[in-house]
């Protein structure tokens, strides 16, 4: 028989737990609730005054509980009520809005992707990661998720940063590596009116790159489909472009990009670095790369790193025998606000080098 313990002395202070509890239940339960208004869409009836009976109608949902929910909006300082009516906030305008140039929801849809592989943690514990394929990895949300966030600060700090160097001034042909999205070989090409940018990507992630190409109809951005691993990356490129990637601190790259690039052309890498010794950058993001296995690329146990990637000082060293390094920027100096389900601004540097 188990004695209950019901002396004063019997019980301990419970609120450690309890604080820990409330905190994982409070982040869910509002995470479910931003999901949900942007998923029936209350953001993008909110850019005018509504009444809740108004958005119950419209959205065809249960007046008390939608009620309920845009008062937690409020709380959030997502919507404001004057009077009864609702209406969005500057930022739920700006990013929460679905035809919003800055919307997010490619984000709020990578990161419910992300908390329901968190979901499978002690299968995968006992069982191991889950194997996918990298390019539909890439190509189901992930890159898309990545242009979402990178048109919020990334993108413009990269490209102006980019944009003052005098060879890339004069560049005709830049070689944007694993792409993905294209936009930075999109905004290049707008900053640079001489320049035609080739985004290079898995042929299953192509097909969207042409979507970004056509949305901001950049006509001198083309498309090349491969494996950069495997397949020709092409030649007499002025500049290439490499940023968050599998092979971005791989050194078999290296050679490969010092034969593609004219002389004196420039190689920019953008990536996250590890020195020899460092330790964890964050460990949730280590245990979420980690969740799953990609085919034919064997990760790393760290975020952002895969077997056979160098550390930073070492492939600084190998840079040194192909390039002449220009300049190199830190992370704070480039990146936007960190998210932590992606953390790309975990000490990323951009290495900017001309081929000698
Ligand atoms: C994390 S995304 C980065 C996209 C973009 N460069 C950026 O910085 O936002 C990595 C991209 O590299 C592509 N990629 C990864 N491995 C590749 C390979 N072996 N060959 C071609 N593309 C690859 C992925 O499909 C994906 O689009």
């Amino acid at each position: 028989m188990t004695k209950i313990p019901l002396d004063i002395g019997d019980y301990a202070d419970i609120k450690p737990v309890y604080d820990m509890l409330n905190n994982c239940a409070e982040g869910f339960k509002k995470y479910c609730i931003l999901l949900t208004a942007v998923e029936i869409g209350i953001f993008d009836r909110l850019v005018v005054p509504q009444t809740i009976r108004d958005i119950s109608h419209e959205l065809k949902t249960d007046l008390n509980i939608i009620s309920n929910v845009c008062e937690a909006l409020k709380i959030m300082g997502l919507v404001f009520e004057r009077s009864g009516l609702y209406e969005n906030t500057e930022i739920s305008n700006l990013f929460l809005r679905t035809d919003s140039p800055l919307a997010q929801h490619n984000v709020l849809k990578n990161l419910q992707s992300g908390l329901r592989l968190w979901e499978n943690l002690p299968k995968i514990l006992k069982e191991g990661p889950i194997t996918l394929s990298e390019e539909k990895f890439f190509a189901n949300n992930l890159i898309h998720s990545l242009a979402d966030e990178a048109l919020c600060g990334e993108l413009q700090r990269t490209v102006s940063i980019i944009a003052e160097l005098p060879e890339f001034k004069k560049a005709k042909r830049l070689l944007d590596l694993g792409g993905g999205h294209g936009l930075y070989a999109i905004a290049f090409t707008k900053i640079n009116p001489d320049l035609v940018a080739h985004v290079y990507d898995f042929p299953g992630v192509i097909d969207d790159t042409r979507k970004y190409i056509e949305k901001y109809e950049a006509e001198r951005v083309k498309v090349i489909s491969g494996n950069f691993f495997a397949d020709d990356i092409g030649e007499e490129y002025d500049v290439i472009f490499f940023s968050s990637n599998p092979g971005g601190k791989n050194p078999r790259i290296v050679p490969r990009i010092y034969e593609s690039l004219k002389k004196n052309g420039l190689f920019i890498n953008k990536h996250c670095f590890y020195s020899k010794g460092e330790g964890s950058k964050n460990i949730l993001l280590d245990i979420e790369w980690n969740l799953t296995t990609f085919e034919g690329v064997q990760k790393g146990n760290k975020v952002y790193t895969f077997n056979g990637d160098l550390f930073y000082d070492e492939y600084i060293e190998l840079l040194e025998k192909y390039f002449s390094i220009i300049n190199i920027v830190d992370s704070p100096d480039f990146t936007g606000y960190p998210l932590s389900k992606i953390g790309d601004t975990l000490d990323s540097k951009i290495i900017i080098a001309s081929r000698c």
